[in-house]
Formats: C-alpha cells, structure tokens, sequence
C-alpha cells in the first residue's frame, strides 16, 4: 500500500492544491493532506476550517482520485514527525516554477536528514502558475472573482470570512 504526504497550510486550499493532490491520488494508494497548524500564526482560517475546506472541495470534485485523499490537521512541530506517527517516508509537493524549487529544495534534503523522509515533486497544471493562497486572499480582499482559482466551496468561505472583516 503506497502512501505519501502532501503538506501545505491550505489557508485556503485553491484549484492549484487541489490538482496536484489529485495527480498525488493518481500515483499513490493513499494521500495524507496534512494541513498544518502553526500556533503563532493566525491565518484567515482556522486549521478545522481548513481542513473541513479540502475535505469538502475533495467531496465535491467529482474525480474518482479523491477518494484517496485523507486529511489531516498537524500541528506545530516538524514535517518528519508527522511522517512518522503516520509511518510514511514520502512527502509529494507540487511546483509551479523554479522558485518553488529553489525554496523547496532545502526542505527536502533537511527531511532526508532529520528523518529519511524523500520528497517528490509534481509538476502541476500550468493553468495554476500564478496561483497562491496569499494571492488569492488579496485579490479576494478587493472584490475580485475567485471562482476560477478555488473551489466552490471555498469561494463561499471566502465570501462569507472576508464578508465579515469587510472594511
Ligand atoms: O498550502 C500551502 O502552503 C502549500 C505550499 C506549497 C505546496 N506545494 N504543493 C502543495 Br499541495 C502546496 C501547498
Ligand atoms: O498556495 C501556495 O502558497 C503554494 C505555494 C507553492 C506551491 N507549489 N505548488 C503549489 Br499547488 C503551490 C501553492
């Protein structure tokens, strides 16, 4: 049984995140999403929102991948360790460009040290290049339509959230 990690903060999960865990499901029997929690770090959502984000925009995709995704809250401490306690040695991330290499690259042979853990990356689909969380929060934060960067479900969060903090 093939299994692989896909971390990320998902704050919000985008159409990007949910391509390349889908191209995950794709390679491997089973996808950990760890959607990481940072206690010192107050995102736009919560790690429960979050999680409950990509479980519900994997619900809704309609591609039979989905079903191999689990989605897990980790929080704080290092991405080795929650490797461990799942007892999988490979983390898969998506790359959009070489500068996510260059800032992946680091990580991934800190991981190989701290924990044996490999790192697999996915070239994900060029229609995503330029999409981002942080991005997609800002352009949100002024009005914009989202609805071709994220998923339903998380365009109606961002509606509702954003909604609420509106100036
Ligand atoms: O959500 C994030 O912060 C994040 C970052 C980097 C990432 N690479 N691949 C994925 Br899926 C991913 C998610
Ligand atoms: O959302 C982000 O911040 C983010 C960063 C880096 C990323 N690489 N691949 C993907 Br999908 C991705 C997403």
């Amino acid at each position: 049984m093939s299994a692989c990690v896909c971390p990320g903060s998902f704050d919000p999960l985008t159409l990007g995140h949910l391509d390349v865990l889908l191209r995950a499901a794709g390679m491997f029997d089973v996808v950990h999403a760890g959607v990481a929690v940072n206690p010192g770090k107050q995102g736009l959502f919560t790690g429960a929102e979050r999680a409950d984000l990509v479980r519900r925009a994997l619900a809704d995709c309609g591609d039979p991948r989905a079903g191999r995704v689990v989605v897990e809250e980790f929080t704080g401490g290092l991405l080795v360790d929650h490797c461990r306690r799942l007892g999988v040695r490979v983390v898969l991330k998506g790359l959009r460009s070489g500068t996510d290499y260059a800032y992946e690259l680091p990580m991934a042979l800190m991981n190989r040290d701290l924990g044996d853990v490999e790192t697999v990356f996915v070239v994900g689909d060029p229609r995503y290049g330029h999409v981002s969380s942080s991005l997609v929060k800002e352009v949100a934060r002024h009005g914009a339509d989202v609805s071709g960067l994220v998923p339903p479900a998380v365009r109606a969060a961002l509606a509702a959230r954003l909604g609420e903090n509106a100036p």
